[in-house]
């Protein structure tokens, strides 16, 4: 996959004097989905703005399309559409006319058919003559994502697309960018719900005090950060473990009636078999046994903490 967006050597220092960005590198992949992932405060936002020609960099390149954001603007501008944290429209507007006056905008010529088509595969077309205000939250935020999409960009950027919204509607709204990424857009979203990094993304970026600590497939990421944990269900209760596994980083559990055993799956050796064996020896029995995975949460919470 060729880039759609590449950053190079971006660096943002607010006129407090505040370092937001420091020296970022990214590259975004034509048709991905992109989920940039950072504690409050990591620089999303500011970003995002740089990328978008909201605000300047103090230093470095940003090139979309291979157009250069700073010195072709407008080329480059049309093919974003960006959906930022608050939500701002008309409130007496319908949606049909927020969404055509969006495209007007940047100055493209009427398309009734493509707007027709953004507002259905949005599930809004019932409600194209509704007046903004009439519409709940969830469909508000489809309307902003409607307005982005009406001058047929080929990004879009969705900033904490579902903060404050119901499990259910969250649901809703990562099925509709699913069926956005089908059509061809790439997209580019920033979350503080881990869950909808792991459900969604293709590529996981994570930012923390204005750098780029890790970027990685979602996949890859998973497997190579992944610790494993091993839940050992006893058959009878113990209430201490014997000195033989006092190696072994074990914890009793549920009033001694798990053990549980974390171990790196990138490890030469788990120390599964030599535990198992020493279990044995120690007398003590299980009934059954599961591992899990730790989850993306996990990992990004250490690698906050870590940097
Ligand atoms: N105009 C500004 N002037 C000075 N500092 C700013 C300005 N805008 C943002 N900052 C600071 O830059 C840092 C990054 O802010 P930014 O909004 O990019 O973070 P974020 O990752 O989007 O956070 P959140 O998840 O809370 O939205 C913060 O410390 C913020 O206080």
């Amino acid at each position: 996959m060729s880039s759609i967006i590449s950053v190079a050597n971006l660096s943002k220092t607010y006129g407090s004097g505040f370092k937001a960005l420091k020296n970022v590198n990214l590259d975004i992949k034509r048709g991905e989905i992109f989920a940039l992932l950072g504690p409050n405060g990591a620089g999303k936002t500011t970003l995002i703005s740089i990328i978008c020609g909201i605000a300047n960099p103090s230093e470095g390149k940003v090139l979309v399309g291979g157009e250069s954001i700073q010195t072709s603007y407008r080329k480059a501008r049309s093919l974003i559409g960006l959906v930022p944290q608050e939500l701002h429209t008309d409130a007496f507007e319908s949606v049909w006319a927020t969404v055509s006056f969006s495209r007007g905008l940047f100055g493209k010529p009427k398309n009734p058919a493509h707007i027709e088509k953004v507002l259905k595969d949005l599930s809004l077309w019932d409600k194209k003559d509704n007046k903004i205000i009439t519409l709940s939250g969830g469909m508000k935020r489809r309307v902003m994502i409607a307005k982005a999409l009406s001058h047929e960009p080929q990004i879009l950027f969705l900033d904490e697309p579902t903060a404050g919204v119901d499990v259910e509607l969250r649901k809703g709204m990562w099925e509709v960018v699913r069926t956005l990424q089908q059509s061809g857009v790439t997209i580019i979203l920033t979350t503080h719900y881990i869950e909808e990094a792991e459900e969604m993304a293709d590529r996981i970026g994570v930012i923390n005090k204005g750098e780029i600590v890790l970027v990685e497939d979602k996949a890859t990421l998973m497997q190579k950060l992944g610790k494993k944990r091993l839940t050992l269900h006893l058959q009878g209760k113990i209430n201490s473990l014997p000195d033989s596994l006092s190696h072994y980083e074990l914890d009793l559990c549920d009033n001694g009636a798990t053990l549980v055993y974390d171990y790196d799956t990138k490890g030469e050796r788990t120390g599964i078999t030599s535990l198992l064996g020493d279990l044995r020896t120690a007398g003590i029995r299980f009934n059954d046994l599961d591992t899990t995975q730790s989850s993306l949460e996990d990992i990004f919470v250490d690698l906050v903490r870590t940097s």
